[in-house]
C-alpha cells in the first residue's frame, strides 16, 4: 500500500526526489510517466516522473490528474507536488495551476511550497530563493535554455501563474516554530535556509494533503508518516544490484555546472559534441556521423554533450527557434542512448532533465529502482529491459561537483 504519492516534473527531480526519500529506508520506487498498467507491486513511497516542467499549464493539469488517478488506486492518500530546487518555471507556468488542480482533487485548500535543497546552495529567505551566494535571477539561472529566471521573489513568481492567494511563512516564523499558526488557505511560500528549518516547516504541515517543493522538504516526510504508523520500518536492504558493462556519459545541460563538468571530463575520455544547427541541416547526416564515432570508440565511457556556452546556446536559438533547438539535441542525445544500448552499454550517466527524459523514453524503461547516491539528489537507478538489468544516473543540470561524471562512473564499480 502506498502511503506517500509524488508526481515530480521532470525525470532528473524524480530520481532526486526519490533519493532523498531513500535515506529514510522506505521503499521507493519511481515511474517513467503514468503507468498504464494498473498499480500493483507498488512500493510505500511511489514516484511518477512526468515531463512537463515546460508544458503549457492545461496540457501539466491533465497529465498530473493522471499520474494522481494512478497514485490513488495504488492507496496514496497525501500527495508531494516535486518542481524544481529553483523553480524553474515561467509567468505561464504550471507550479500554480498543477497545485491548484491537485488541491481540488485532493479536497484541500491549502498547500506549501518549500524548494530550498540548503545541501546544493539553494535558500529561501523570505521569500527569495538563493542559488549560492546568488538571488536566483542573477545567478546562471537567468541564462536558462528554456525557462531564464528573471524574477528571485517566489511570492510574485507563484502569484503570476495562480488564482489563489500566495502567502509567505517568513523565516522569523520558521524561526520562532509558529508555522502551523501563521497557515491557511491558498499557497504558501515556505521560507528555509537550512535543513533544520525545512524540519520546521514539516513538523508543522506533514500532515497536508499536499506538499509541494524539493526533493529536500519531501525527504522529511518519511520519518513523521513512519511515526504517525503510515510508513513500514525502514531498512537499508532495498538496493538494487548495478549491471556490469559498459557506459556512456550524455550532457545537453547547459547549465554552469554541467559546462564544468563536460570540460573535465572532456579532458580524460573522448568527447563527440553535437551541434543543433548542424542537425538542423542534416539531421540524418549528422546523426549517422555521431552514431559511427560511437562505434569507433573502445573507451569504456565515452562522452557525447550538446552543453554549450550561453552566447552558444543563444546563437542556435536564435536561428532554430528554442524550441526546435531543444527538441533537435534531445533527439540526437536519445539516438545516441538507443546506439549505445544497442551496442551492448549498461551503464548511462545523463546530465539535464530535458536531456534525461528523452534519454529514458528512447530506452523504454518504465520502472526504475533507486541505488547509492552519487552527489546530493543524485542517485545511480537500475531498470530493466529486454537486453536486461541497465544503470542511469540522471543528473540535475547543477548538481554535482566538476569531477561528477567520473565519481558516477567510479561509483557504478
Ligand atoms: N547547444 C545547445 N543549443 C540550444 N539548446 C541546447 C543546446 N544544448 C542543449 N540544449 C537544450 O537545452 C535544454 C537543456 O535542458 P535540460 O533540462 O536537459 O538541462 P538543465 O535545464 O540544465 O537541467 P535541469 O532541468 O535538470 O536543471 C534541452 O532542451 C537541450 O536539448
Ligand atoms: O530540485 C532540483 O533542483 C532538481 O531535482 C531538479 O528538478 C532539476 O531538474
Amino acid at each position: 500500500m502506498t502511503a506517500l504519492g509524488c508526481i515530480a516534473d521532470d525525470f532528473t527531480g524524480a530520481t532526486d526526489l526519490a533519493a532523498l526519500l531513500a535515506r529514510s529506508g522506505a521503499r521507493v520506487a519511481l515511474r517513467i510517466g503514468v503507468p498504464a498498467a494498473p498499480a500493483t507491486d507498488t512500493a510505500e513511497c511511489e514516484v511518477v516522473a512526468l515531463k512537463i516542467r515546460s508544458a503549457p499549464a492545461a496540457e501539466a493539469v491533465a497529465q498530473v490528474r493522471a499520474a494522481l488517478d494512478w497514485l490513488q488506486a495504488a492507496g496514496a492518500r497525501r500527495c508531494y507536488w516535486k518542481y524544481c530546487s529553483t523553480f524553474d518555471s515561467t509567468p505561464q507556468g504550471n507550479i500554480g495551476p498543477v497545485a491548484e488542480a491537485l488541491m481540488a482533487a485532493l479536497g484541500t485548500d491549502r498547500t506549501l511550497h518549500a524548494p530550498s535543497f540548503p545541501e546544493n546552495g539553494r535558500r529561501v529567505f523570505m521569500g527569495n530563493l538563493f542559488v549560492g551566494r546568488q538571488p536566483l535571477a542573477e545567478s546562471p539561472m537567468k541564462d536558462h535554455p528554456l525557462n531564464p529566471m528573471t524574477d528571485s521573489d517566489l511570492t510574485r513568481v507563484l502569484a503570476a501563474q495562480s488564482t489563489l492567494p500566495v502567502g509567505l511563512v517568513d523565516w522569523p516564523t520558521v524561526a520562532a516554530g509558529a508555522v502551523r499558526a501563521a497557515v491557511g488557505p491558498g499557497h504558501w511560500i515556505g521560507d528555509a535556509i537550512s535543513d533544520g528549518d525545512l524540519d520546521t516547516l514539516a513538523e508543522a504541515v506533514w500532515d497536508w494533503p499536499l506538499l509541494s517543493g524539493g526533493s529536500a522538504f519531501a525527504g522529511k516526510l518519511p520519518d513523521r508518516l513512519r511515526a504517525a504508523g503510515l510508513l513500514g520500518a525502514g531498512a537499508a536492504s532495498n538496493r538494487p544490484k548495478m549491471p556490469a558493462g559498459r557506459a556512456i556519459v550524455l550532457s545537453g545541460s547547459c547549465s554552469a555546472m554541467t559546462r564544468q563538468q563536460v570540460a573535465a571530463y572532456g579532458a580524460v575520455a573522448p568527447a563527440f559534441r553535437i551541434d543543433p544547427r548542424a542537425l538542423a541541416r542534416d539531421g540524418a547526416g549528422e546523426t549517422a556521423r555521431m552514431r559511427d564515432w560511437l562505434a569507433a570508440q573502445d573507451h569504456p565511457a565515452p562522452l557525447v554533450y550538446a552543453t554549450a556556452e550561453p552566447d552558444q546556446v543563444r546563437a542556435a536559438q536564435a536561428e532554430l527557434g528554442t524550441d526546435r533547438a531543444g527538441r533537435v539535441v534531445e533527439a540526437a542525445l536519445a539516438a545516441a542512448a538507443r546506439a549505445a544500448r544497442d551496442a551492448g552499454v549498461a551503464r548511462f550517466v545523463v546530465a539535464g532533465g530535458e536531456t534525461s527524459g528523452a534519454v529514458t523514453q528512447a530506452l523504454a524503461v518504465d520502472r526504475l529502482d533507486i541505488g547509492a547516491e552519487i552527489a546530493p539528489g543524485v542517485p545511480w537507478c537500475v531498470a530493466r529491459d529486454a537486453a536486461g538489468p541497465l544503470a542511469v544516473a540522471l543528473k540535475s543540470g547543477n548538481f554535482g561537483g566538476p569531477d561528477f561524471f567520473a565519481e558516477a562512473l567510479a561509483a557504478a564499480e
